[in-house]
């Protein structure tokens, strides 16, 4: 069975790279498997710099190919936040207090201002391969409750217009096809016949 090393230690995440790989036939490892103990501390200013971050630190651990996914949200009426501080926005990887914090944030901005989109920095790092990094987006809206029970973090706000639904109320496949996660997956895959070359 082929797989791939994922440097991420959120379980929603590992779903979505699940959705993604499991159809090609690929089983996703993450760091809960391979490394359960290892902490790294995401100390860049960029999605890019803690992509990068994170797989170079697992690849060096593991001395394998390693994929690091760092993501966010980015909310216009917001000037950008909760951007690279996504994750630690109202509390430390507290899901629900972080979707609370913005929804206060945007009490009273009518809809029309209310644009959001998803970023995702992809790194991929290892031994004999140049880090290359790719990036995806995915383009919504901030609603005012929360809507469905799929996904993680900020989906149950995020309203995707394409689809007419929230991103928690997707399924599995239905998100891996239109999020900034798949986007750049879609990216990632259109280099890794170059990248395996050397
Ligand atoms: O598809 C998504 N749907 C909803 N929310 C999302 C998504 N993608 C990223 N997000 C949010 C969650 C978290 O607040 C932050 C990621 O932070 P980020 O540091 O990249 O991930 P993390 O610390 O949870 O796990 P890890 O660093 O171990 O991969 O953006
Ligand atoms: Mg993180």
């Amino acid at each position: 069975m082929m797989q791939v090393v994922i440097a991420t230690k959120n379980k929603g995440k590992a779903k979505d790279f699940e959705a993604l790989f499991n159809p090609f036939g690929i089983d996703v490892v993450t760091m809960f498997d391979v490394a359960p103990d290892m902490e790294i501390e995401e100390t860049g200013t960029t999605f890019e710099e803690n992509a990068i971050l994170k797989a170079q630190t697992l690849a060096n651990e593991l001395n394998t190919l390693v994929i690091a996914d760092d993501s966010g949200l980015i909310v216009d009426a917001l000037g950008g936040e909760p951007g690279v501080y996504s994750a630690r926005y109202a509390g430390d990887h507290d899901d629900e207090a972080n979707i609370v914090k913005v929804l206060q944030k945007l009490e009273g901005v009518p809809t029309e201002e209310r644009t959001a989109r998803f970023m995702c920095a992809l790194a991929i790092a290892g031994p004999n391969v140049e880090t290359k990094t790719v990036f995806g987006t995915c383009e919504g809206v901030i609603v005012e409750e929360k809507r469905g029970t799929n996904g993680f973090g900020y989906d149950p706000i995020f309203f995707v217009p394409q689809l007419d639904r929230a991103m928690a109320e997707l399924t599995p496949s239905e998100k891996a096809a239109i999020s900034h996660r798949g986007n750049a997956i879609r990216k990632l895959s259109e280099l890794l016949p170059t990248l395996l070359q050397k």
